[in-house]
């Protein structure tokens, strides 16, 4: 049996996990996959590169190819019970953990810790009615009536009432003493009297006085038999069994004409504007980047290889065109990945219809927590709340990083009771990046030579010459691209990542690695040493994708990008980063070096901190400083575009924060002793090779040693036993 098969995962994904030369789940997709195969919310945080993605990704597709195959309905045929067209039909919508057998008329959760509910697709807005419930088995049972929109978590919203077994009634989460408490055994009527407006219940023979009034402003509202249970099973009569109602004048829910069809797509206005044949999405995965979104849709495809049928993944990400996504959505899908605006664009637009949802998944979910991307946030789960037709929509929270209070208040916002999965402990970095400095000062003229082919940002003027600060400021500016090329020249490094503050110093960078090359005659695209592409958000979408692969097939040497690129992007085998500017958060800084060290392999990230401060563009003007267009150099305090950047003091804090040892480079860009690695930063295995390399070349000169000095014995003896031999 194969570890994965351990878990839980079907043989058919299992052999396209093989085909990746996965032989063993990562630690994290251990924990993970039987979680979300078993149905619960979860937070889950480890270290970068420790395979998330592949910790939600294998569940979802596998959850989603049930799906397809039916097999979540858990409908059991029993062929020596009753069968009753109209009760067979009558359940209509239900969380996807409760079993419901239609022959038998039963509904089961096994759930000890979840509630699941179900509604009926037979109701009625007029008249006098009932239906029945047997309680079956030991558990927690809640039986009523709800509208259409009201919650399958029946009582917890103002569209349903529900009677409890621990003899409450509950309606807007609110729990009252009512009746008796029961159990298994005892069969409860639930009747509803539109002419009085009124909600009751009775237990077996007993019937209990008004539970509650219909508010006025459901009054016209059609209602329909609702149920919800934690961990038990119970038999729900219609009417197709002779009822022992005492109450003749209530009829039974099966002769009621109202009946919503069993068709999603016909109870809603925006749904109906949407083709009926196609499928609507399973899965919804939130990535912060586009790039993000591309790369977890190919791992999407990449485990449902040996799916029939296939799982479909649609990629919204904004700056393509929208009429393909519209067109991905119509002919019909089970996974959507994508970015927050153009997801909810396909939304507004009622191009994207999430009333089968099964999964939400926040990717980098602490990405999320700015204001302006929470208020939509919030307003999509309260969409799919609202739209839901399978209810209980799974929510999973992925991340490096989800250390935060803020992740734990939007958790309770939209996650029911979620399992925390936490591997290492707040903000790990994992043990295979090195992490090293070097202290850019302003008059350190023995190490760097201040370039003039090198931009900087423009924030100085002439007021440099009068203000030290201003100076130091634009020198470090100056001498950090010289230093770049240094340090791609003193580790001879053939691929990295270079991580810069804004879109211009982006530009500025590429263009000046760029002049070097033309200087140094250093030759084009592969056999250029200092080839390199731009990753940030001022590109379009397609020159983005372009560049990541141009970067990824080695085309380029290096990329350099702003935090677009911090999170998740998987670049295997990476072995250099550098930061010409830390980032503002430890956080990002978690994220950045974790684009090395991945898979095993060993990564070196290294900082470049300027030990004055740098005055640097903040834009809040309307320009957002695109295309130089902003020149206004006074600080924020002074209603300018400009702030202190202090990286001395920020790189304090990442250093104790992550209780980081870091080797600082010296004068000639070069790691101290104990650090250097022989073979560069390569894989662990080689790491191991390089290492037993090095003690027999420690060991050589000992060895031979004790060679001569063996030989030296040896000779000794043979002369000491001839003259022993003469004297006898
Ligand atoms: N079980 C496995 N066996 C071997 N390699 C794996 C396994 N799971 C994932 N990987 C590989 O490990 C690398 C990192 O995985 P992944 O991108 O999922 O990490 P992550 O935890 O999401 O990182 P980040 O926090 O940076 O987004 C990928 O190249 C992936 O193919």
């Amino acid at each position: 049996m194969s570890a994965f098969e351990e878990l839980g995962v079907l043989p058919e994904i299992i052999k396209a996990v093989e085909d990746l030369d996965w032989l063993l789940p990562t630690p994290v997709q251990a924990e993970t996959i039987p979680l979300v195969l078993g149905g619960g919310d979860a937070i889950v945080s480890a270290e970068t590169g420790s395979g998330k993605t592949g910790a939600f990704c294998l569940p979802l597709v596998q959850v989603c190819y049930e799906t397809l195959q039916g097999k979540f309905l858990q409908v059991t045929k029993h062929t020596e019970s009753r069968t009753d067209d109209k009760a067979a039909s009558i359940w209509f919508k239900h969380d996807y953990n409760l079993s419901v057998d239609r022959d038998r008329g039963e509904l089961e959760n096994k759930l000890p810790n979840r509630w699941q509910g179900a509604r009926a697709s037979r109701g009625a807005n007029s008249g006098q009615w009932f239906f029945q419930v047997e309680v079956l088995s030991d558990g927690l049972c809640r039986v009523g009536w709800a509208t259409e929109n009201g919650s399958l978590d029946l009582g917890t919203d103002s569209e349903g009432f529900g009677y409890g077994g621990t003899g409450k009634k509950s309606h807007k989460r609110e729990f009252l003493n009512y009746g008796e408490p029961y159990g298994e055994g005892d069969v409860i009527g639930c009747f509803i009297d539109f002419d009085k407006s009124k909600i009751f219940f009775s237990k077996n023979e007993k019937v209990f006085e008004t539970a509650f009034e219909i508010p006025t402003s459901l009054q016209k509202c059609a209602f329909y038999p609702s149920i919800c249970l934690k961990k038990c099973r119970v038999r729900v009569n219609f009417g197709p069994i002779p009822s022992k109602n005492l109450l003749k004048s209530y009829r039974m829910i099966t002769e009621s004409c109202l009946n919503i069809e069993n068709d999603a797509s016909s109870s809603s206005n925006d749904s109906s504007r949407r083709k009926k044949s196609r499928r609507e999405p399973l899965a919804l995965i939130l990535e912060p980047s586009r790039e993000l979104a591309l790369q977890v849709k190919e791992e999407i495809e990449k485990f449902s290889k040996y799916l029939n049928p296939k799982i479909r993944c649609a990629c919204l990400v904004g700056g393509e065109k929208i009429s393909q996504n519209i067109q991905a959505l119509e002919s019909g899908v089970e996974v959507v990945c994508g970015t927050l605006g153009r997801i909810q664009e396909c939304l507004d637009g009622g191009h994207l219809g999430l009333a089968s949802l099964r999964f939400l998944v926040l990717d980098e979910a602490d990405s999320f927590l700015h204001q302006d991307q929470m208020d939509p946030i919030l307003r999509l789960c309260r969409h799919i709340e609202e739209k839901s037709l399978v209810g209980g929509v799974q929510v999973l929270f992925f991340s490096a990083t989800l250390h935060s209070p803020a992740i734990h208040e939007l958790s309770q916002k939209i996650q029911q009771s979620p399992m925390i999965v936490d591997m290492k402990g707040r903000d790990y970095v994992p043990e295979e990046v090195e992490h090293s400095v070097f202290f850019v000062s302003p008059d350190q003229t023995d190490v760097v030579n201040v370039d003039a082919s090198v931009l900087t940002d423009g924030v100085h003027d002439h007021r440099v010459q009068n203000s030290p600060e201003e100076w130091s400021s634009q020198r470090i500016k100056q001498m950090k691209p010289v230093l770049v090329r240094k340090l791609i020249d003193s580790f001879s490094m053939e691929q990295a990542l270079i991580f810069v503050r804004t879109q211009l110093d982006a530009d500025n960078l590429h263009q000046y690695l760029r002049n070097v090359s033309m200087k140094n005659n250093s030759g084009f695209g592969r056999d250029d040493r200092y080839s390199s592409v731009v990753l940030h958000g001022g590109i379009s979408a397609r020159e983005r994708k372009n560049n990541l692969q141009t970067f990824r097939s080695g085309e380029a040497r290096f990329l350099i990008c702003t935090d677009v690129a911090a999170r998740g992007i998987d670049i295997v085998g990476l072995p250099y980063l550098i930061n010409v500017t830390l980032p503002d958060n430890v956080e990002t800084y978690v994220h950045r070096v974790g684009r090395v060290g991945r898979s095993e392999r060993l990564g070196l990230a290294i900082s470049l901190v300027g030990t004055k401060p740098e005055k640097v563009w903040f834009h809040r003007c309307s320009s957002r400083g695109r295309n130089n267009q902003c020149k206004n150099r006074k600080l924020l305090s002074e209603g300018g575009c400009t702030m202190w950047y202090n990286e001395m003091e920020i790189w304090n804090q990442i250093q104790k924060q992550l209780g980081l040892k870091v080797a600082e480079l010296d004068s000639t860009l070069q790691l101290p002793v104990e650090h250097r690695k022989h073979f560069g930063y390569q894989s662990k295995e080689l790491e191991a090779i390089a290492a037993i390399q090095n003690k027999v070349d420690q060991l050589k000169p000992i060895t031979s040693s004790l060679l001569e000095l063996e030989d030296e014995v040896q000779k000794n003896f043979l002369l000491l036993s001839h003259r022993f031999s003469m004297y006898r």
